[in-house]
């Protein structure tokens, strides 16, 4: 049984009051029996959101970093630093990162197993460009992203690894995958993995769709067979509809 898993990713946004204010509203609510909810902060709101997270069941995590363990690299923050803070969970390969911030497929290998090597859980995304699914690429795109950001796990570091498939396209955008599109993709990423690994890990990973997710869509996507939860930006800013999405994955 795999546990549905809603993130929040919170981008550029909220200053530290902001983030002490949402863990107050969401306490206690968006926190449901089998259900993973984990908030991916800005750097400057972990240590906050760490400390206020205490004694409930939603997690933090971050929303990138550096695979060195430290070093002269001005403005990164090493997994050693998160794990240190109190962090479990990191996304790794956002396609605003690999478009806007020289991401690829190699630097995404990296951090997937420094991730492992502080005790992070990596949330991995991949997803097609608008181009890409119009020219009938975009199993072909995202089979390569899986396969070199997994490349050179073992088995067991494989089956902890969750992945967010997100389309591009649907990002921001109020136009979001069909639940049944986003399945059907999802299953090929899991079947994908079944060849590079087997089966029982492919039975195992967790996959989440993120794109335009929103309270009253979620339960689409929760609703299929191989959907495993959310990754969700703008609707998770806000905490009652936050709540809703936690809800909404049961
Ligand atoms: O990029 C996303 C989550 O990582 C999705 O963002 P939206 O939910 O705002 O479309």
């Amino acid at each position: 049984m795999r546990e549905p898993i809603i993130a929040g990713n919170w981008k550029m946004f909220k200053t530290v009051s902001d983030a002490e204010i949402f863990i107050n509203e969401v306490k206690g609510k968006a926190e449901v029996e089998g259900v993973e909810s984990v908030i991916c902060a800005p750097f400057t709101n972990l240590p906050a959101l760490v400390d206020a997270v205490k004694g409930t069941k939603i997690k933090v995590g971050a929303q990138n970093f550096h695979w060195e363990e430290s070093g002269a690299f001005t403005g990164e923050i090493s997994g050693f630093m998160l794990n240190d803070l109190g962090v479990d969970y990191v996304i790794i390969g956002h396609s605003e990162r690999r478009e806007y911030f020289a991401e690829t497929d190699q630097t995404v290998n990296k951090k997937v197993h420094a991730s492992f090597k502080y005790d992070l859980t990596p949330i991995v995304c991949v997803g097609e460009k608008l181009e890409e699914r119009e020219a009938n690429q975009t199993k072909e795109v995202v089979k390569l992203q899986v396969n070199e950001a997994l490349q050179g796990l073992t088995k067991d570091q494989a089956a902890k690894v969750v992945i967010a498939y997100e389309p591009i396209w649907a990002i921001g955008t109020g136009k979001s995958s069909t639940a049944e599109d986003a399945n059907e993709v999802i299953a090929y990423i899991r079947e994908q993995i079944a060849v590079s690994f087997d089966a029982e890990i492919a039975n195992q990973v967790r996959i989440q769709y993120g794109g335009s997710v929103k309270p009253n869509n979620v339960r689409d996507y929760m609703g299929q067979s191989d959907i495993d939860g959310a990754l969700v930006g703008g609707a998770s800013l806000d905490p009652a509809s936050y709540t809703q999405l936690v809800e909404g994955a049961k």
